[in-house]
């Protein structure tokens, strides 16, 4: 479901971002992709969405060959993965409905279904009864779950989660780290950029690690540090 070989992502400054990264994550994965600040977790990120294009090398990611995709296809891979972000992202005029919402009008879905589809999506991820409040009006936590509801909604085969806990308290950070868990136990793919230790080491999951713009460490079962 994405692949990726002997990519490199050089920035316009000459930063080599990803050096020669190749991997593979399968349908159904939970991947933590950690390291320290620089070491290219973003740019990798980036560039599965098809925000940045690599500078060499060749992704695939549900069969879209991403590095040779044309600008007006773009949409097409978008639609296939949801993403969310650390400071979430949300319309600040627009209710939780309507963040969700707008997510299903622009890609033109009939009006009559958007309707089920969002109540049904913010009930999953826990915000029966808030449909008609604004970012503002909604704690950290419950404004990532909008995040959440906004990236699931497409029915995404992938999400990816660039630092989704970075601006939560400990325990609303478990709180959505067990929602992206039960999205993932439903059959999408997640994968999530964390600084986070405590919940990278306490879930067991896969762990790809960056340093320096290369995957320094890929285990099945892993922890944040080599220690673990
Ligand atoms: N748009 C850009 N233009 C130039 N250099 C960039 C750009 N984005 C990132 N970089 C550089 O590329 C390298 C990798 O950055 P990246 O954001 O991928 O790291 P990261 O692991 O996500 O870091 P953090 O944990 O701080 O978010 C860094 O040296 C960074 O300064």
């Amino acid at each position: 479901m994405i692949e990726l070989y002997d990519v490199w992502k050089t920035y316009g400054n000459g930063v080599n971002a990803l050096k020669s990264v190749s991997v593979k994550i399968s349908k159904g994965e939970f991947v933590y992709v950690v390291g320290p600040s620089g070491a290219g977790k973003s740019t990798f990120i980036k560039i599965l969405y098809r925000e940045e294009k690599p500078t060499k090398g060749a992704i695939f990611v549900n069969g879209f060959n991403v590095e040779k995709i044309r600008e007006r296809q773009i949409p097409l891979i978008r639609r296939t993965i949801g993403v969310v972000f650390q400071d979430f992202k949300l319309l600040p005029n627009l209710t939780a409905y309507e963040n969700v919402a707008f997510a299903l009008e622009v890609i033109e879905t009939p009006r009559k279904l958007i309707r089920n589809k969002v109540l049904e999506i913010l009930a999953q991820v826990g915000l029966k009864g808030k449909e008609n409040s604004k970012p503002n009006e909604l704690s950290g936590g419950e404004q990532q779950r909008v995040s959440i509801a906004r990236a699931l909604v497409n029915n995404p085969a992938i999400i990816i989660a660039d630092e989704p806990t970075g601006n939560l308290d400990p325990d609303t950070s478990w709180e959505i780290v067990r929602l992206l868990e039960d999205i993932n136990y439903r059959g999408t793919t997640v994968i999530m950029a964390t600084h986070n230790k405590d919940i990278v080491d306490r879930s067991k999951k896969r762990v790809i690690a960056f340093e320096g713009g290369q995957i320094a460490r890929d285990e099945r079962r892993g922890g944040y540090n080599y220690e673990n």
